[in-house]
C-alpha cells in the first residue's frame, strides 16, 4: 500500500459535479473517503482546486493575470472551508500556502510538514503554484515532488485517461496505464502538459480516478488497479 500520497482535488468535489458553491452531502461524501485513508496511518497532503468558486479563465471580463489570483484565493477559500470541516469529523488538518497571510494559514516550511504528517495531520498546501498562468495539476504535481510523495493522485469525475474526452465522446477508450510521454504527445487533455512534465521528470507516478465512486481511493492505494496509471 503505498503510504505517502499527495492528492489533487478539484473544487467540483466540494460543491458536486457542474455546480457551484459547498454542498452539504458532496463534503460529507469527501470527509468520509479521506477518513478512510487517514485511519490507514497514510500521510496525505491535499492540493484543491477551485471550480466550485472561480476559474481565472470563466472571468471573461477580468485580466487574465487577476482572473488567475482570484482562482488562487479562491483554492484557499476552499482549503480553510475544509479544514473546518474535516477538523469537525475528527480529521486533524492544517493548512499552508505562500499567498496569504493569515492566523489560520501557514507559511510552507518543509521540516514543519514533515512534523505535521508525524503528528497525524493532513496537509492542504493551497494557493495553486501561487502564480498565474498555472493550474492547481500543476500545483499538485510540484508539492507531490516536494513531499516526496510515493504517487500523485488526481481524483475527478471520470474513471481514468482515455483516447479522448470521454464526458464528449461515448465511444472514448480507456487506458489502464499510459507513459507520460504518450499522455503529452497524444494531448490527452486530463492534466496539463506541465504537470505531467514534471512528474515525468521526477519520476512521480500518476494515478487518475473517479473519485465519486465509493471507496475508489482506498482501493487504489492498496491495489493499484483502480483508474489509469501513468509511469515511466
Ligand atoms: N483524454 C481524457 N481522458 C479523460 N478525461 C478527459 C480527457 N480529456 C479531457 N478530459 C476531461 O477532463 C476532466 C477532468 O479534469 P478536472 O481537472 O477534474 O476537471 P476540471 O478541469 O473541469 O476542474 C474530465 O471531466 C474530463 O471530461
Ligand atoms: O498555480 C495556479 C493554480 C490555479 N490558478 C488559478 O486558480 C483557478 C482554479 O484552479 P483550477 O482551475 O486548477 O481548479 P479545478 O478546475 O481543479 O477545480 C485556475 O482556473 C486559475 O485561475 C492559478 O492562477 N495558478
Amino acid at each position: 500500500m503505498y503510504k505517502r500520497i499527495l492528492l489533487k482535488l478539484s473544487g467540483e468535489v466540494l460543491s458536486g459535479e457542474d455546480k457551484k458553491g459547498f454542498d452539504e452531502k458532496a463534503l460529507e461524501y469527501l470527509s468520509n473517503e479521506i477518513k478512510k485513508v487517514v485511519q490507514h496511518g497514510i500521510k496525505l497532503g491535499m492540493v484543491i482546486g477551485a471550480g466550485n468558486l472561480f476559474r481565472g479563465r470563466e472571468l471573461q471580463d477580468v485580466t487574465n493575470s487577476i482572473g488567475d489570483h482570484i482562482g488562487m484565493l479562491g483554492t484557499v477559500i476552499n482549503a480553510l472551508y475544509l479544514k473546518d470541516y474535516f477538523e469537525k469529523k475528527g480529521i486533524k488538518t492544517v493548512v499552508v500556502s505562500q499567498i496569504v497571510n493569515l492566523p489560520s494559514v501557514r507559511i510552507i516550511h518543509y521540516d514543519d510538514i514533515e512534523l505535521y504528517f508525524n503528528a497525524g495531520y493532513v496537509v492542504i498546501f493551497a494557493g495553486g503554484t501561487s502564480n498565474p498562468f498555472f493550474t492547481t495539476d500543476t500545483a499538485a504535481a510540484l508539492r507531490a515532488v516536494e513531499m516526496k510523495a510515493d504517487v500523485l493522485i488526481k481524483a475527478t469525475k471520470v474513471d481514468g485517461i482515455y483516447d479522448r474526452d470521454p464526458k464528449k465522446f461515448k465511444d472514448a477508450k480507456k487506458y489502464s496505464r499510459i507513459t507520460y510521454d504518450d499522455a503529452i504527445n497524444l494531448g490527452l487533455k486530463i492534466m496539463d502538459t506541465e504537470a505531467f512534465s514534471i512528474c515525468k521528470r521526477y519520476h512521480m507516478p500518476i494515478i487518475v480516478l473517479n473519485f465519486f465512486k465509493e471507496g475508489n481511493l482506498l482501493e487504489a492505494l492498496s491495489n493499484n488497479r483502480v483508474g489509469t496509471f501513468v509511469k515511466p
